[in-house]
């Protein structure tokens, strides 16, 4: 197995150590090269993501990335320069997005239900598309636009994505979230889509949601979600939010997945630099050890996927919630209870 391990800015290294520690638990075997994309190239050198590395990058199976994004760079070079320019390079079309209340897991929600959702986000389209611009600028009369691109080919795939995982899915439903009350055009071509794929899945029920709506359901009835598909931004927003109703952001894990395969997948936390607590051993790096548990399903080792989320689900459930430990000792507990290899403790 050939990792490529992108640690990024901030709380990035620290979590990835954490993560690469479990892996050795379980995959001892597999060959892992570091690049130094981020802030610190950029100050010394000016690149991003030179042509070379993205070569590089290609011939793994798959990436591990931290987190990018650093105070001393302007906002939106290394998000749009690296991070997106990854994305849309290796055609990462569907990005998934878990969200689980783990079970004995206090979420900030009286009384939540159970809460076991996954948000399909497409990922290479949407106002993220980097087409728009400035026009009249530095006059009173500037103008910025930031046009969202959605194509039918682009909203086909990762809409069949998502009603293929609502199948194998106990409750086998799935919910469009949009604004087509206001965005006629996007949000006609995602419904129309969806009516379309959903005749090839008659077992799959199918809801609709506003996006506005959306938030307010995902705080007073967040059970109610199961599979969610959404466009790129509305999908980049609710998934904070719905990291926040099951446990907070230090626990969600994400895939940015070409699922025609032909490039690598790249697993990375929900999470960004968090550079108000870098450095300080703050950072939960289960996000981080969950995307790699992502990662090893995705490369078909199940059962060393398997062995660690149930490992993260044990420590869930026995930790000091309002203490949880610093980065590293929550990496050791992780790894140690990987390393039991106590096969039979299922994911509760
Ligand atoms: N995938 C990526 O690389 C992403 C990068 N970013 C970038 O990260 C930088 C910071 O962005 P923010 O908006 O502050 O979002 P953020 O996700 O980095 O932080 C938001 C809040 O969550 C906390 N937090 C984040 N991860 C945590 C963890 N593992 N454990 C405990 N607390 C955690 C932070 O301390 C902060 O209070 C920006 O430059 C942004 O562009 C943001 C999101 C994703
Ligand atoms: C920094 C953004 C480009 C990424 C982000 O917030 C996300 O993918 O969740
Ligand atoms: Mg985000």
């Amino acid at each position: 197995m050939r990792l490529a391990v992108i640690p990024g800015d901030g709380i990035g290294p620290e979590v990835v150590t954490e993560a690469l520690k479990v892996l050795g638990e379980v995959v001892p075997s597999a060959e892992i090269t570091n690049y130094d994309l981020g802030a610190a190239r950029w100050h010394s050198t000016g690149e991003l993501l030179p042509e070379s590395v993205l070569g590089e990058l290609r011939q793994h199976d798959a990436i591990l990335l931290g987190a990018v994004g650093d105070p001393t760079v302007p906002s939106g070079i290394l998000e749009r320069g690296l991070l997106l320019r990854l994305r849309f390079e290796l055609d990462h079309h569907v990005n998934l997005r878990p969200a689980r209340l783990y079970p004995g897991l206090r979420g900030p929600l009286a009384d939540p239900g159970e809460v076991d959702m996954v948000v399909v986000r497409e990922g290479t389209e949407g106002p993220y598309a980097g087409n728009g611009g400035l026009l009249r600028k530095d006059t009173e009369h500037e103008i910025a636009t930031e046009v969202s691109v959605n194509t039918a080919f682009g909203i086909r795939r990762v809409v069949t994505d998502a009603f293929n995982r609502a199948e194998e899915r106990p409750r086998k439903h799935l919910t469009l979230l949009h604004k087509t009350n206001v965005l006629e055009y996007a949000g006609s071509l995602w419904s129309r889509i969806v009516e379309e794929v959903s005749l090839e899945h008659p077992d799959v029920t199918v809801a609709y949601s506003h996006v506005d709506a959306a938030t307010i359901h995902l705080v007073t009835d967040p059970a109610r979600f199961d599979v969610i598909v959404t466009d790129n931004l509305f999908g980049d927003i609710v998934t904070d939010l719905a990291a926040a109703v099951t446990g907070g952001i230090g626990l969600a894990a994400s895939g940015n997945m070409d699922i025609s395969r032909r490039n690598p997948s790249m697993f990375e936390p929900v999470h960004g630099s968090a550079p108000d607590i870098a450095g300080q051993g703050l950072a939960d790096p289960t996000a981080a050890v969950l995307s790699m548990s992502l990662l090893l399903d995705h490369l078909g080792q199940k059962e060393a996927a398997r062995r660690i989320e149930a490992s993260v689900a044990f420590d869930l459930a026995t930790r000091d919630q309002s203490s949880p430990g610093a980065t590293h000792s929550i990496g050791d507990r992780l790894a140690a209870l990987v390393s039991s290899n106590d096969t039979t403790r299922p994911v509760p």
